[in-house]
């Protein structure tokens, strides 16, 4: 392990391990098809991995029991995830959640955000932790809207972030198996159902500029090969469909544009982004 600084780096990108999981992967979500939408937008649906809807009998149902829509923004580090959701609530009567940053930057005084960018092989798994706690919080909380924008997701928390680390040597198996098992349990025993994703698709370049204007303090320490790992991580979930379960349609936003043509995205996929329920435009 290369040490810089006192800190330890990282090696983003060794090879791929995907045991543990209990979800059936390549073969079954292959079936994925995609259109291209005039908006500009790409859809992506792939029936045969959705989760059943509705969840099965004897699943915890979120609290209340109350049918909603769950929309998820997915995308990158520094996509734009919290400026859509911004312009959503200000535009929207929904529910918007964004990711609990501060609770990952501060519990009890502690910062497992900031440990895991100093030291990933050592608190990743005490940051992967707690993010799966509180992003199952996130998506079984109570609401009164019958519509919820969420900032990412467990299931990107997973798939992604846990998935990054112990493909880059950075989780020890054990504690990967410890975590797919939680998951696996969460998948199989609460309603963490999601009706729509909206995956802002930005180059890691992109990222690492916005990142860095930005200037998240723990951010500090990212390489641009970590955003590139991210990136691919991203696009074998979402696009090509070939790694994990994509619970969600997918409709993609090109997200590299400034914000002024983003904005004219979201208007113009404004129908399509608040009626989830709506699967016209869906192959
Ligand atoms: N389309 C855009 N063009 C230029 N800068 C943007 C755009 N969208 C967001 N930003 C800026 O990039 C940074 C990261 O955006 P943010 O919404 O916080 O990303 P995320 O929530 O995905 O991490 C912020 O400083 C934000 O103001
Ligand atoms: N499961 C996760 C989710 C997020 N992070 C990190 C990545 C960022 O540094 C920060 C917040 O993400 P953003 O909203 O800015 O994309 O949290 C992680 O390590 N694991």
């Amino acid at each position: 392990m290369l040490v810089l600084k006192g800190l330890r780096t990282w090696s983003f990108l060794a090879g791929s391990r995907y045991p543990g999981s209990a979800w059936p992967t390549r073969a079954l979500v292959q079936s994925g098809r995609r259109k291209k939408l005039s908006s500009g937008a790409r859809e992506h649906y792939c029936t045969t991995s959705r989760f059943p809807d509705p969840p099965p009998a004897g699943k915890l149902q979120k609290s209340g029991g109350e049918t909603k829509s769950v929309i998820c923004i997915e995308g990158n580090i520094a996509s734009g995830k919290t400026t859509c959701l911004e312009y959503f609530a200000k535009t929207t009567n929904i529910e918007v959640l964004e990711e609990p940053v501060a609770k990952w930057r501060n519990i009890r005084g502690h910062n497992p955000l900031g440990l895991m960018y100093q030291d990933a092989a050592r608190w990743g798994i005490t940051l992967q932790t707690y993010i799966q706690l509180t992003m199952l919080q996130r998506h079984t909380r109570p609401s009164r809207y019958p519509m919820r924008m969420m900032e990412r997701s467990i299931h990107s928390a997973k798939y992604i972030f846990v998935e990054n680390l112990y493909q880059s040597g950075n989780m020890p198996e054990v504690d990967y198996a410890v975590l797919t098992e939680w998951f696996n349990w969460i998948v199989e025993n609460i309603d963490i159902s999601v009706d729509l994703i909206v995956y802002l698709h930005t180059s890691p370049e992109t990222c690492y500029k916005r990142l860095k204007e930005r200037c998240r303090e723990e951010e500090k320490l990212i390489p641009m090969e970590y955003l590139e790992a991210i990136h691919h991580l991203h696009e074998e979930w979402l696009i090509q469909q070939n790694s994990f379960p994509v619970p969600a349609p997918v409709l993609v936003i090109e997200a590299d544009d400034d914000l002024t043509k983003i904005i004219r995205q979201y208007e113009e996929n404004r129908t399509r982004i608040l009626t989830p329920s709506n699967k016209q435009w869906c192959l």
